[in-house]
């Protein structure tokens, strides 16, 4: 246990921030989202690089822009434009609104008259680059995922060589790096999306990031070349998060930042609980699973690279730079630069009473809910459940490419709740087709599943039956519920239309009380409070 650990005092600590000033600043990544990039530009220059960049290293990663929302922003007209061109439709229009709006943007953001004309012949470059490849797709009638990555490229090359000007246009020296070729032609990729390619790219940002001059920031596009198998493939809408990661761990940051238009992690959407609390800390399975049920708030396959490598990741608001944010890291290993993480208790012990008392952590740390969910209910056939009924059943959904988000079975009863989105429509259909062979089948549209995240769940004998408790006493019927395959989450599907009543009222009763407090219970919130309050 925890007694026989060593503590690390507050002197210990002084000694590692002294020794932190002695050696050269540490590199911190910054990652800027599509909606940021759109809305803020101005807010990222002067209030967050620049500040930042007084002290620090800092290496910029941007998504493709969106002057509003992420579904009318560059990536999704991009994806768009291949689908015409796809069905040899005319494409031409989006790509002319896509040049045009950036085009625009350089006019009423870059001052200096030589960098905003520069911009703008690169943009118009690369709106035409994109458009030579979907002509091509358009002559031979399919796009391969490769063509498909190239294109969507262009979003974050845009956003890049927008960001880089209006840097320099700052005052800041800012270099845009392209990442779109950096995986050679050559490189083996029959070993798929595995750590050493994870390993290689890393690698390889460091030694870009590394050989420029320390005053230079290094803007790079967080589209980071054709993967095996393709970007949007392997690892899908939001692959700029992962980008930043790989640059922090190949340049072994300090920190991992990633900048939204929230303050950090809450404990259940804002704009859907409005009592939701921001969170100091959480594990990188809870950031996981909260993204995977419905919080997007980092894409899934960040984490892995970055705690590895012993980087934390903050999440900050572009709008509030001065905010703490959320920070995203394991309670039981030492950070980079520390030698053994510090003993909780001793940690605690020199906190004062009063943020103790604020403090009181509870038995969960957030809830989310997924929507548009379908659960398919299939009865087999057959007297018995075998294990072949159950590959046929997932082979099917696996050739729709339809994704299982929870499951239950019952002798010759399997239950699945999964996430449809339209463009799935089709899919969905033609395995349903497939899966009445097996046996009867029904599908429930319009469904949402509510999930309780907390790391701490499991210590906490009848966590579930109050969930379903505050849901039975709002007589909100339950679909499913799935708890036990992982012990951070209790998931129940339940109508769309009782969404926010449910969200509200499991928050009102399970993350708004007090529950009892384990000042063991998270040692990230204290390590972090005791530096704070030194
Ligand atoms: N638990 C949560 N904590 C914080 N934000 C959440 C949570 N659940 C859902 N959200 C929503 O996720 C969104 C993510 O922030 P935003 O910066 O707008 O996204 P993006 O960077 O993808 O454009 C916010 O609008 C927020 O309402
Ligand atoms: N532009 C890409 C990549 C990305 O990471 O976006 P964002 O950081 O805005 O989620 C997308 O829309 O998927």
């Amino acid at each position: 246990m925890a007694e026989s650990s060593p503590t690390l005092s507050a002197t210990s600590y002084n000694s590692v921030l002294d020794l932190k000033q002695l050696l050269p600043p540490g590199w911190i990544i910054q990652k800027f989202g599509g909606t940021s990039v759109g809305k803020f530009p101005e807010n990222i220059v002067e209030n967050v690089v620049k500040q930042y960049a007084l002290q620090n290293r800092v290496a910029v990663v941007c998504s493709a822009r969106s002057s509003n929302t992420k579904s009318e922003g560059t990536t999704s007209r991009l994806l768009k434009a291949a689908d015409l061109a796809s069905q040899n439709a005319e494409f031409r229009p989006l790509l002319e609104v896509i040049e045009k709006d950036h085009t625009d943007n350089a006019r009423s953001k870059i001052s200096d008259p030589q960098l905003q004309a520069q911009l703008i012949q690169q943009s118009s470059k690369e709106v035409a680059r994109a458009q030579e490849l979907l002509h091509a797709s358009q002559v031979i009638g399919e796009i391969s995922p490769r063509t498909l990555d190239s294109i969507m490229s262009v979003g974050e090359k845009l956003s890049c060589l927008f960001m880089a000007a209006l840097m320099n246009d700052r005052g800041l020296k800012a270099t845009y790096v392209d990442l779109s070729d950096i995986i050679p032609l050559d490189y083996d990729v029959s070993k798929g999306l595995d750590d050493k390619f994870y390993q290689f790219l890393a690698t390889k940002f460091g030694e870009i990031a590394s050989a420029m001059d320390s005053d230079v920031i290094p803007v790079f596009t967080g589209y980071f070349g054709v993967v095996p198998g393709g970007l949007l493939n392997g690892v899908g809408r939001g692959y700029t998060d992962l980008c930043a990661a790989l640059v922090a761990v190949g340049v072994q940051a300090d920190e991992l930042q990633i900048w939204k238009e929230v303050d950090g992690i809450f404990t259940a959407d804002p704009r859907k609980v409005p009592n939701a609390r921001l969170l100091d800390s959480v594990t990188p399975d809870e950031a996981a699973e909260l993204t995977y049920y419905g919080s997007e708030v980092i894409h899934p396959f960040t984490m892995e690279q970055v705690i590895k490598a012993k980087i934390p990741i903050r999440i900050k608001n572009v709008e509030n730079p001065t905010g703490n944010g959320t920070i995203i890291y394991p309670d039981n290993i030492g950070r980079r630069g520390e030698a053994t993480p510090p003993h909780p208790p001793a940690a605690y012990e020199s906190l004062p009473s009063s943020y103790i008392q604020s403090q009181k952590r509870r038995s969960a740390t957030a809830i989310t809910a997924k929507q548009d969910i379908a659960v398919i209910n299939v009865h087999s056939n057959k007297k018995t459940l075998s294990h072949g009924f159950l590959a046929h059943l997932f082979t099917t959904l696996d050739r729709y490419r339809l994704v299982v988000d929870l499951i239950s079975t019952s002798e010759v009863h399997v239950s699945m709740a999964m996430q449809i989105q339209p463009d799935q429509e089709v899919s969905l259909k033609e395995a349903l087709k497939e899966l009445r062979k097996m046996g009867t089948v029904d599908v429930t549209r319009q469904m949402t599943i509510v999930s309780l995240v907390g790391k701490q769940m499991v210590n906490f004998i009848g966590i579930a039956g109050n969930m379903f408790k505050v849901l039975a006493d709002e007589r909100i019927n339950i679909e499913m519920i799935s708890q036990g395959a992982n012990e951070i989450n209790i998931s129940a599907v339940i109508n769309a239309k009782d969404t926010i009543r449910a969200l509200q009222s499991i928050h009102a009763k399970l993350l708004e009380g007090s529950f009892g407090f384990n000042p063991e219970e998270s040692a990230t919130d204290i390590r972090l409070s005791a530096l704070r309050f030194q």
